[in-house]
């Protein structure tokens, strides 16, 4: 198995001319200049990337990957991991918190299951069967992942990718779920962003004081562990090293859309170190990227950082699952019907600034 193509070559980059109508464009509707604020940005950003005058989010895909850790065995996380694979259950069912949203937005929700420690029930609709193992391995003990694991994390994402092209999507949500996730990102970007772990781990589902240090510390101890594998600090190199498959399909998945020139709009801590390991990967995917919202996450501030991203949101919301780029898409759909529907100055027979 290879490395899809979406991860190995750069995407092509939007055309600079679609942006500068569709800001000529706002700059023409009947509101002082730049009076909508950040709606005008995102509406101008949309088009250049949708390649369109008349942007839209009406045709959402949010593919939710889920994967299992082996780093639970650490004690790292508030919850079980047997809650991974009940999740899967509860996202078919429609009881999670991304089925109800994903429902309320008429946006196609499914789950790609990558591999779960416990079981899950045969044939839930909407669950894809990806099954790579039943969850990594324990990094501080060994790489979380094989190469040929890692070629097929990245695939699977790149199918959701494909079957978003199919469908027509014109926006594309990557969820993630797995217990211990957290503790999977905060070593990948550490070691990504040579960051002080210590400055980056947070509480996740809810450690207290004691847990975010004794994760924070199996986290400096596998980096150092890694680090003598003289594996250097690239995207493949890390997500080998410290997982989750999940992870490693939200980063194929971004690649993925950013070659089939598909905007994302990027959740919270976890999906967006999935986007810093894909942008590390291949820098051109960055302007594909839109960032929904800032997570209470406390690592969430450096990655945006590092990414040179400004959310639209700030919520306090510390979910992961696409949650909060669900909660973002009513905004966006705003943001399109004003920078479609609003008369020009012309049209409306209003003066402009300096206009007699
Ligand atoms: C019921 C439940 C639903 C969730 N949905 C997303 N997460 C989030 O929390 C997990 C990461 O946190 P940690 O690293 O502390 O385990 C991931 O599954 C993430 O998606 C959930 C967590 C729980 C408990
Ligand atoms: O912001 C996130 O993605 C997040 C934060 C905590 C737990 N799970 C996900």
């Amino acid at each position: 198995m290879s490395f899809p193509s979406s991860w190995t070559t750069p995407p092509q980059q939007p055309d600079a001319l679609l942006f500068e109508r569709a800001a000529q464009r706002q700059s023409v509707l009947t509101k002082p200049a730049g009076s909508l604020g950040r709606l005008e940005n995102v509406a101008v950003q949309l088009a250049g990337l949708q390649g369109t005058v008349t942007p839209a989010v009406d045709r959402v895909q949010i593919s939710v990957f889920v994967g299992d850790h082996g780093i639970c065995e650490e004690g790292v996380s508030a919850y079980p991991q047997a809650v991974t694979a009940q999740m899967i259950a509860n996202f078919a069912n429609g009881g999670a918190a991304i089925s109800v949203l994903a429902k309320s937005l008429g946006a196609e929700l499914e789950v790609v299951n990558l591999g779960t420690v416990a079981d899950v029930p045969p044939n839930l609709p909407g669950v894809i069967d990806a099954h790579i193992a039943p969850c990594t391995r324990n990094f501080s003990e060994a790489d979380a992942m094989t190469t040929e694991q890692l070629c097929a994390a990245l695939s699977h994402g790149d199918a959701a990718a494909q079957r978003a092209a199919d469908k027509g999507s014109q926006l594309f949500i990557g969820g993630e779920m797995g217990i211990g996730n957290t503790t999977s990102a905060t070593a990948l970007a550490s070691s990504l962003m040579s960051k002080n772990p210590m400055k980056l781990t947070g509480p996740g589902t809810g450690l207290d004081v004691a847990g975010v240090r004794h994760k924070a510390e199996v986290i400096i101890l596998a980096i150092q562990r890694h680090d003598n594998d003289d594996d250097g600090e690239d995207a493949i190199a890390v997500l080998k090293a410290f997982g989750g498959f999940e992870i490693a399909a939200l980063a194929g998945a971004f690649a993925g859309c950013a070659a089939r020139s598909i905007p994302v709009l990027v959740d919270g801590y976890i999906a967006s170190v999935a986007a810093l390991l894909a942008v590390s990967q291949q820098p051109d995917i960055r302007p594909w990227l839109l960032f929904a919202h800032r997570s209470a996450e406390p690592g969430h501030e450096a990655i945006l950082e590092a990414l040179d991203a400004e959310p639209l949101l700030d919520l306090g919301m510390r979910l992961g699952e696409g949650s909060g780029a669900a909660v973002a898409i009513p905004l966006l759909r705003m943001a399109c019907e004003l920078h479609n529907k609003m008369a020009s100055f012309e049209d409306a027979g209003v003066s402009n600034r300096d206009q007699e």
